[in-house]
């Protein structure tokens, strides 16, 4: 073993049975060294969005760059993470690291999930079918968000024999959501992940400067175009099937999925009736809120402000994240998202007590820059520096991670914006 090795002895391709995600590192090197060949998306986390800017077209990149109102939120997760820095352990033997971990009951390769995201087609044509098929070849649980341009079946099919959750964005139709709910469990969907802070959009002005909001032109509709209740009853009303009145289609389905309402805490009843695994419910920041997440029942939550494109001047989410887990003790498991970037972001997460975290920008600013080949690329990267740097911290397994490792300092200077 040489130190640029690591642990393993890294083989060139992708990990097919999963536990050698430090060697991606050596792969780059030697594939430079000796093909002459550079990583297609940069590594440096700082620079991944401006790259991203470059190969984008426009509406797509600020969809997925912009945020809520000012952007306070998202500078505050960024913020969150800078104030917590690790205090490493020396002479510990992290030879054999294991990033293996268990979420809802559930051993994983990993504690990172690929976080729902929307209309994928507006970042690349290889869409969400392309991210579902990395996140199988990565080991990495694909969540499928409500609003996407593939449907259940299709991504289901991409992700083959992955682990895949789906995300609800629940309507208030009890037809329709039970309509999705089955899809989804018939198609091998294991968890079912509420998304709770998006029942209505946020003052966006990225998006709202350039007056485009992709589904209300049926792009990322492609749930609810391919839903048979949906489909019922369109058709009860127009006189049309949904392919021949797109333009109305898209504001009935939008109507559904951001309905411009919240659902309240008794109506969970409804879901936890209608689907027969774990419920997860995203979005919960309040201390109280994630109590009432243990008193209905549901099996986990995600800490999460939906990366500061919901409530602008919400508090960073890390900041939430310890109270959260003291809360609820073991009785539920706290996953945790909102400015993750880096390897060490995932660890200091699970020191501070998640289960496990979900990945959102880094790996669509891959997939805008070069495709799935790009999502793959970050996603390996942020794997491969989650293993090394549990390496250099003195951490061999997961479950070694706790809050001894981590000691709050603020700086003035300490730099939280990635620009
Ligand atoms: C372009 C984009 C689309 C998203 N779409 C969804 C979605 O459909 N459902 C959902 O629950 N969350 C959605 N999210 C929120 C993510 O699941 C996740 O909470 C967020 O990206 C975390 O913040 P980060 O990416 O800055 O780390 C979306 C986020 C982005 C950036
Ligand atoms: O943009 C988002 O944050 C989001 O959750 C969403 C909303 C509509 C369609 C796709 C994703």
């Amino acid at each position: 073993m040489n130190a640029i090795q690591g642990t393993h002895s890294g083989e060139g391709s992708v990990p097919s049975h999963h536990d050698h995600y430090g060697a991606y590192q050596t792969e780059i090197y030697k594939k430079g060294m000796y093909e002459g060949i550079n990583p297609a998306v940069t590594t440096n986390p700082n620079k991944l969005e401006e790259q991203a800017k470059e190969a984008m077209n426009r509406r797509g990149y600020n969809y997925v760059g912009g945020g809520a109102g000012e952007g306070a939120t998202m500078d505050a997760n960024r913020l969150a993470f800078r104030t917590w820095k690790m205090v490493p352990r020396m002479l510990r033997d992290t030879t054999k690291r294991s990033l293996k971990t268990t979420i809802l009951g559930k051993e994983y390769p990993t504690p990172c999930l690929i976080a729902p995201i929307g209309v994928q087609q507006i970042f690349h044509e290889d869409k969400e079918v392309g991210v579902a098929s990395v996140a199988n070849e990565l080991g990495l649980p694909y969540i499928l968000s409500s609003a996407s341009s593939s449907t259940i079946e299709e991504v289901a099919e991409a992700n083959g024999d992955g682990h895949r959750w789906f995300q609800l964005y629940w309507p208030h139709d009890e037809a329709i959501t039970e309509s999705m709910l089955k899809r989804a469990k018939k198609a091998g969907y294991e968890v079912l992940v509420v998304t709770l802070d998006t029942w209505s959009l946020s003052w966006r002005p990225m998006d709202l400067d350039g007056a485009y909001v992709p589904f209300m032109k049926g792009i990322g509709d492609a749930i609810g175009f391919s839903d048979p209740v949906f489909r019922k009853q369109f058709k009860e009303k127009h006189g049309q099937e949904v392919e021949e009145n797109i333009h109305d289609a898209s504001l009935e389905w939008q109507g559904k999925v951001f309905p411009g309402a919240a659902h309240t805490w008794d109506e969970v009843r409804h879901l936890k009736d209608n689907w027969d695994g774990p419920i997860v419910l995203k979005g919960i920041q309040h201390v109280e809120d994630a109590k009432m997440a243990v008193e209905v029942g549901v099996q986990g939550i995600v800490c999460s402000n939906h990366g500061g494109r919901q409530l602008d001047g919400a508090i960073g989410s890390l900041e939430m994240l310890p109270e959260i887990v003291e809360a609820v003790g073991d009785k539920i498991d706290v996953l945790f998202d909102s400015g993750i970037r880096t390897g060490v972001d995932v660890i200091k997460a699970l020191c501070l007590g998640a289960k496990g975290v979900l990945i959102g920008r880094p790996w669509v600013y891959g997939l805008g820059a070069a495709g799935k080949e790009g999502a793959r690329e970050v996603l390996r990267g942020i794997l491969a520096d989650v293993d090394q740097s549990m390496g250099l911290a003195g951490i061999a397994s997961i479950k070694e991670c706790d809050e001894s490792m981590l000691r709050r300092t603020f700086y003035p200077g300490d730099r939280f914006s990635n620009k």
